[in-house]
């Protein structure tokens, strides 16, 4: 069943339109990421679909309601996580989960929240001492509390180490393994990666590209980059390569069957090609590779 759907949504912000008419679908229990450079919209088209904003065109749903006029149903049932959480400096993180417990409708339980997020140990320690990886995580618990069925999560990591991130990404996914639907944004294209199923880039209001993780992936090349031994120009080698860095960069396809025909061409006139790495396509070579207008 669809969680989420944007068809034709246009939204400006005084005269200057930050979503240009995007479409698109996530499935329940789906993890989508919502991606783009700074100021391509993403955050207007989440604001929209949390029924902070009215859309100016198009139409959306979140649980197959309009989440703008019926706010208050949509509310009940969502989760959000903003890039600015708005805290009190001086409540404690066990404080603050109380205060948010009181208006949430059967919210978890204080230490559920606070071990989902992973700020044990934190209970009693004041928003304002806290450090910007854990006031993210805070704000993780508090978008958590009402056990919600969609949850929006705008840059969710962002200040985190790489341990909480990694903890973090197993919170998203075990909500996800019990049907939460999760839209997500993030400029961390790994975490997208390992994360959505399905994505959408935007830019400049507009999306570039949409569709499944793995299906757009696998359509995208991969590479093969080693240093050029001495004495070899580029156009001796028997496939295309860029320069990039002081590395040469096959772009292929079929990235093993490149890096075997480089290899054997090597071998059969006594070269090595050190340093050589063989991968398939991430989503930051599918980033980097869209035009410069449309990243
Ligand atoms: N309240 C506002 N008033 C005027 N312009 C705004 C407002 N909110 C956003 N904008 C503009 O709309 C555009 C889209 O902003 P938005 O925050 O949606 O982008 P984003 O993709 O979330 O960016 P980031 O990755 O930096 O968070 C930007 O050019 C921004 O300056």
């Amino acid at each position: 069943m669809t969680a989420i759907g944007v068809a034709g949504l246009r939204k400006s912000h005084q005269g200057f339109e930050a979503v240009k008419g995007i479409s698109f679908e996530v499935a329940e229990g789906e993890i989508f990421a919502l991606l783009g450079r700074n100021g391509a919209g993403k955050t207007t088209a989440i604001e929209v679909l949390a029924g902070f904003q009215r859309a100016d065109g198009g139409t959306v749903r979140v649980l197959g309601l309009d989440p703008y006029t019926d706010r208050a149903a949509v509310r009940r049932r969502i989760g959000i996580m903003l890039q600015e959480a708005g805290f009190f400096p001086d409540l404690t993180v066990a404080q603050t989960i109380d205060t948010w417990r009181d208006f949430t409708d059967a919210p978890r339980p204080r230490d559920e929240a606070i071990g989902l997020a992973g700020l044990e140990g934190r209970a009693g320690t004041k928003v304002r001492q806290l450090s910007g990886g854990e006031k993210r995580r805070l704000d993780l618990a508090l978008a958590l509390l009402g056990r919600p069925d969609v949850l929006f999560l705008d840059e969710p990591t962002t200040g985190m180490d790489p341990e909480a991130r990694r903890s973090t990404w197993a919170v998203i996914r075990d909500l996800a393994g019990q049907g939460t639907t999760i839209l997500l944004t993030t400029h961390y294209l790994e975490e997208a990666q390992r994360l959505a199923s399905t994505m959408a880039i935007m830019d400049e209001g507009t999306l570039v590209t949409s569709g499944g993780m793995a299906e757009t992936l696998a359509a995208q090349s991969g590479r093969v980059a080693f240093r050029l031994p001495a004495q070899v120009s580029p156009a001796d080698l028997p496939l295309p390569v860029t320069m990039e860095g002081g590395q040469a960069v096959c772009r292929a396809e079929d990235p093993d069957l490149a890096a075997q025909t480089l290899l054997t061409w090597a071998a059969e006139r006594g070269l090595r090609l050190a340093g050589l790495e063989v991968r398939t396509a991430t989503l930051e070579d599918l980033f980097l590779d869209l035009p410069r207008s449309a990243r």
